[in-house]
């Protein structure tokens, strides 16, 4: 199948399952001269195509640029089109509307059949960094409120250790009069010392960023992470923090868009 807007016939992702970090070919052709864009596009359209069903209700759609690939192939398969979509960030609710899908709100529907995202970094564990875009509260309630979470990514982010190959720190979402208070504690109260912490700063405003929930974010660059789970744990016992972007022992998949056009899979 050649999609629209690819350029020249490279990538092959399958639609049948795929089974547990194996790597397979064949399928509906993805055809695009970038490998990262077609990585992302493999993951989602494998995910979709094998994790939401027309029997399912409800579904949480993630953040991020994979994400668009998964509302692009959501909107190819009309027995899709009766279900509800909840968002996880401004960008996704908007994914969600301009496609012409049923949006809902986590308040109307609390359970979730389930919810593909995207990371930044995934481990052998399925342990995940999330939170590029700042969304990782959002991101968290929605997929901790569904069956089944599942994660989308380009090759990029598979890694043996988080903060190996996510180099940008952890995302932490503070409520913004505790930033400093929170710099500090993360520098002081932890068993896992950061190297540094960052305020992250807008690009195209002045001043930090400041997340859909109207919170601030925190980079903190903590290099290898031994144990994700006891560090999470512990940078939420902070006060003045919101949400960390680290997921532990959420997802049940992740489906990764290989560079040579192949889809790869990580099971727990
Ligand atoms: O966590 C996220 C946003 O907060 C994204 O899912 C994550 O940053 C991956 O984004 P992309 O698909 O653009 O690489």
């Amino acid at each position: 199948m050649r999609l629209e807007g690819d350029v020249e016939p490279r990538l092959r992702c399958p639609s049948q399952a795929l089974s547990g970090g194996t790597q397979c070919t064949g399928g509906p052709a993805i055809v695009m001269s970038d490998p990262v864009e077609a990585g992302k596009k493999l993951a989602a359209y494998a995910a979709v195509d094998e994790y939401i069903r027309p029997d399912h209700k409800v579904i949480g759609i993630g953040s991020g640029s994979t994400v668009v690939y998964v509302v692009e192939r959501i909107l190819q398969k009309p027995e899709l089109g009766h279900l509800v979509y909840i968002p996880t960030s401004f960008q996704s609710k908007l994914l969600i509307i301009d496609g012409g899908l049923t949006l809902g709100s986590i308040e109307q529907y609390p359970d979730i059949d389930v919810t593909i995202d995207g990371a930044d970094e995934v481990d052998p564990q399925l342990n995940a960094i999330k939170g590029g875009g700042a969304c990782q509260f959002q991101e968290k309630l929605v997929a901790e409120a569904a069956k089944k979470f599942v994660i989308v990514a380009d090759y990029r982010k598979k890694s043996t250790k988080l903060g190996v190959q996510w180099t940008k720190g952890v995302p932490i979402e503070v409520v913004p009069m505790a930033y400093k208070v929170v710099m500090s504690s993360l520098q002081s109260k932890l068993s896992l010392k950061p190297a540094s912490v960052d305020l992250r700063m807008a690009v195209k405003k002045a001043g930090p960023v400041v997340t859909d929930n109207g919170n601030f974010v925190i980079d903190a660059h903590f290099g290898a992470i031994e144990n994700p789970a006891q560090l999470l744990k512990e940078i939420k016992g902070l006060t003045g923090v919101y949400e960390v972007g680290l997921f532990c022992g959420m997802a049940e998949i992740a489906y990764f868009g290989e560079s040579d056009g192949s889809v790869s899979t990580l099971r727990q």
